[in-house]
């Protein structure tokens, strides 16, 4: 059915305007939209693959579109006319005659792929070596490429492991063929990680091995290069490097860089102190120290004081963080050489995981340390390096034969992980980069192909795939087979609301708070608040910034409120700043709050935004900051959020209530090992999942704003990061892959992420509608 009432209004899905379907779903979901023909309560139907419509929540066959009568009255379009500084909706009228709108639904397509641009790599059982065959009759299976990588006896190698080839198996198997078949003393392997839970992982597996004992287990040396540096350092250095020394947590470094910040006379309210650190620890990882460093954007020349006063004041208070774990121990060994030597003497064979993501000091240390090693033995994929924010650089894994001579370099190109299409079509996505090993993976076995769909906005993307989700557990999935991806955090808001608007346990994989918390989403809101509360004393606090008022005005507010017996709103009114054109603007805030009141959350917006001068506060604080995040962006986000509310009431509690969830939702799920993943691709790396949702495959998005900046500045590597991101997040999925690319994001038109130019894209099969 295509059409159902709407209160009293007969609509219709393809004549009216395509951004009130997800008003319409929701409201379906309250109750609100009864069948056109029998009365009936109806719901809006907004999922992947088939077209949405109107259906009978009790009995699906109850009435058949035909018997619906036609579309007459007026439907608004998205054009506006502005009334007393507010922008109102223009009624326009359409009939059922009309032709259809050009936001129609858009059919979703598949990635075509052909069986033969991949071809199954063939596995050999005859293996040469006795381990192995002891591996093999231990159900630890290892291919050509994997036995050759696992048996090689070269001093220098890199193992090319791409998407899904099995190189925690090649590394754990490498790691007992040498202590097995080899006779290395445990003790003399380093065996370096990632991640913490890598590390404990690969020892879980070796356990499994043949002949392995937990004692031999827990000779080798484990661990991240922070882990294995930090023990040594503790070792040789327990005075400086004790515990108690350590600036563990964010917000302790963060505390010390707003000190600094504010020492220097910057204003650190809310300077993005986390994207400042980010950079300070990119540096550092690739040992660029203050004094050296020539700033190449206004941003790097904020962050380099900070830099400089941050290294400085940990010196003189005898304090530490994680980096310089790295950088300590890189000088400890250059300026103790005795004690190198020992080291060099004791390890003769090191392996590397994840060798991508690798920083300089990192690399260097490794050089040092291995010296006078039997073998250095890396493993990594150059397509899933993601990250050079943070100092990694994967020319090392690029220029491995340069650095090692005689390195010798080994391909994995199985993916045991993904079928065929899914494989296919990360190949051809990857392929376009210019800086990488040319490689190409084989699956090895198939399945259904990738999914394009084409949602009209954000709202609608989390609704379809919550709709998708629903519907494949109802067939018998689990929650925790699915994960859903976004670029960044603030691509995560419109999912996160749906998936805790529904029944279902996921986890929220980020560190950053509620959308609604950020800066400027905050600023906005307080004008909200106080016009539903003119007592809120939270929301003067976070609107006086947006006049350019000192916080110690909401004391000179409250203090009026008490003696003119008037709210904190209206006192705005008889604040003396001493400007006579920012008094004369304070005046009229009593009335804009009134006039606020009565509008529709959008309008209301629009309001603040032109007539209470929060645009000219936008191009002095919002756009402040890192390349990442911009305020400018989590407005339109708002505005995304505020169509939905007929009133600011609703709409501020609603705010208030997703806050809240945040925090809840956080708490409630930490626990369940059976939930759906909502993360960034970021901290995907490593994960397989069986469904993989795509968010927002748009440029902008994928690839992120600033890598299009770059790019027009003729910078390519930036864009080169984001398609291994994408490639990254496709090779996730190990069954099915939904990207979604939705036509609008942020209120604005979107354009298809270009990465998916490489793709050649069909119809949907009838079958698998
Ligand atoms: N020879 C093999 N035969 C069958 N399955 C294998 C083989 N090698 C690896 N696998 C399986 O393939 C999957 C992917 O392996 P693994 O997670 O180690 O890949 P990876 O190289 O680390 O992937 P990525 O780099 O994409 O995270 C795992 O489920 C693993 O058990």
């Amino acid at each position: 059915m295509e059409t159902a009432y709407y209160y009293d209004r007969l609509i219709h899905l393809y004549t009216e305007t395509r951004s009130d379907w997800q008003k319409w779903h929701e409201a379906g979901k309250k109750g609100l939209l009864a069948c056109a023909v029998c009365g009936e309560a109806v719901k809006l139907y907004l999922g992947i693959k088939t077209k949405p419509h109107f259906y009978h929540a009790s009995n699906l066959e109850a009435c058949v579109m035909e018997a619906a009568p036609a579309v007459k009255e007026t439907a608004a379009t998205a054009e506006y006319e502005e009334t007393n500084g507010f922008r109102l909706p223009k009624s326009r009228s359409i009939s059922t005659t009309s032709s259809v709108p050009e936001l129609s639904f858009k059919e979703p397509k598949i990635i075509k792929t052909t069986c033969d641009t991949v071809t199954l790599h063939h596995t050999d059982s005859q293996r040469a070596d006795t381990y192995l065959h002891a591996l093999s009759r231990s159900g630890v299976h290892l291919d050509d490429f994997q036995s050759k990588a696992v048996t090689t006896n070269d001093k220098a190698v890199l193992v090319v492991a791409g998407a899904g080839s099995g190189k925690t198996r090649v590394l754990t198997a490498r790691t007992a063929y040498l202590i097995h078949e080899k006779e290395v003393d445990p003790a003399s392997i380093m065996l370096v990680t990632f991640t913490s839970k890598a590390a404990l992982e690969m020892k879980e597996r070796l356990m499994k091995y043949p002949d392995m004992t937990k004692s031999i287990i827990s000779r080798i040396v484990s661990g991240t290069f922070h882990s294995i540096l930090y023990q040594i350092l503790l070792f040789h250095e327990p005075d400086k490097w004790k515990r108690t020394n350590l600036l563990a947590s964010n917000w302790q470094k963060e505390l010390a860089l707003k000190e600094i910040g504010t020492e220097l006379g910057i204003d650190m309210k809310d300077f993005p102190i986390d994207a400042a650190l980010q950079l300070i620890g990119a540096w550092k990882n690739s040992l660029q120290f203050p004094n050296e460093i020539k700033p190449a954007s206004d941003w790097e020349e904020k962050v380099l004081p900070l830099y400089k006063k941050y290294e400085e004041r940990k010196h003189i208070k005898g304090l530490y963080d994680f980096d310089d774990m790295l950088v300590g121990g890189y000088y400890f060994f250059l300026e103790n050489p005795m004690i190198l030597e020992t080291y060099q003497n004791r390890f003769s064979h090191f392996l590397l995981d994840e060798f991508q993501d690798i920083n300089k000091v990192q690399y260097e240390w490794i050089k040092l340390m291995s010296q006078k090693a039997e073998s250095v033995y890396a493993v990594g994929d150059d397509d899933q390096a993601i990250y050079a924010f943070r100092g990694s650089d994967p020319k090392y894994l690029l220029d491995y034969e340069k650095d090692f001579t005689n390195a010798k370099v080994i391909y994995l190109q199985n993916n045991y992980r993904s079928t065929n299409e899914i494989v296919a079509a990360a190949n051809e996505v990857i392929k376009i980069n210019k800086n990488r090993r040319p490689k190409k993976m084989a699956a090895t076995y198939s399945g259904g192909n990738p999914l394009l769909f084409y949602p009209y906005d954000e709202e609608e993307e989390a609704t379809m795939i919550v709709t998708d989700i629903v519907e494949k557990i109802q067939a018998g999935a689990e929650p925790k087979d699915f994960a859903i991806l976004f670029r960044t955090n603030t691509n995560s808001r419109a999912m996160f609301e749906r998936l805790s608007s529904s029944s279902l346990p996921f986890r929220l994989e980020q560190d950053s708070g509620s959308f609604y918390s950020r800066f400027i989403v905050r600023s906005m809101l307080a004008y909200l608040k106080l016009a539903v509360d003119p007592d809120d004393q939270h929301a003067v606090s976070n609107l006086l910034p947006t006049l350019f008022l000192k916080k110690s005005v909401l004391q000179d507010l409250k203090a009026l409120s008490i003696l003119e017996d008037c709210t904190l709103a209206d006192g705005f009114a008889k604040i003396k700043t001493g400007f006579a054109f920012q008094e004369s603007k304070l005046k009229k805030m009593p009335a804009a709050f009134q006039k606020l009141k009565s509008a529709s959350p959008i309008d209301a917006i629009a309001y603040v935004e032109k007539e209470l001068g929060f645009q000219d506060f936008m191009k002095k604080r919002g756009n402040e900051g890192n390349q990442w995040d911009k305020g400018s962006d989590d407005l339109r986000d708002l505005k995304v959020v505020a169509k939905k509310f007929s009133t600011i009431a609703e709409f501020v509690a609603y705010t208030d209530h997703m806050i809240a969830m945040n925090t809840e939702l956080k708490k409630q799920y930490q626990d369940t090992k059976n939930a759906i993943t909502l993360t960034t691709i970021h901290r995907a790396k490593g994960l397989e999942y069986k469904t993989v949702y795509i968010l927002g495959t748009v440029d902008g998005s994928i690839p992120h704003e600033y890598a299009l900046e770059a790019y027009r500045n003729s910078d390519t590597q930036p864009l080169e990061e984001e398609r291994r991101l994408l490639y990254v997040s496709m090779t996730r999925s190990m069954e099915k892959l939904y990207v979604s690319i939705p036509m609008h994001l942020r209120g604005r038109k979107a354009k298809t992420s270009r990465f998916l130019n490489a793709v050649k894209l069909a119809d949907l099969p009838k079958d698998e509608i």
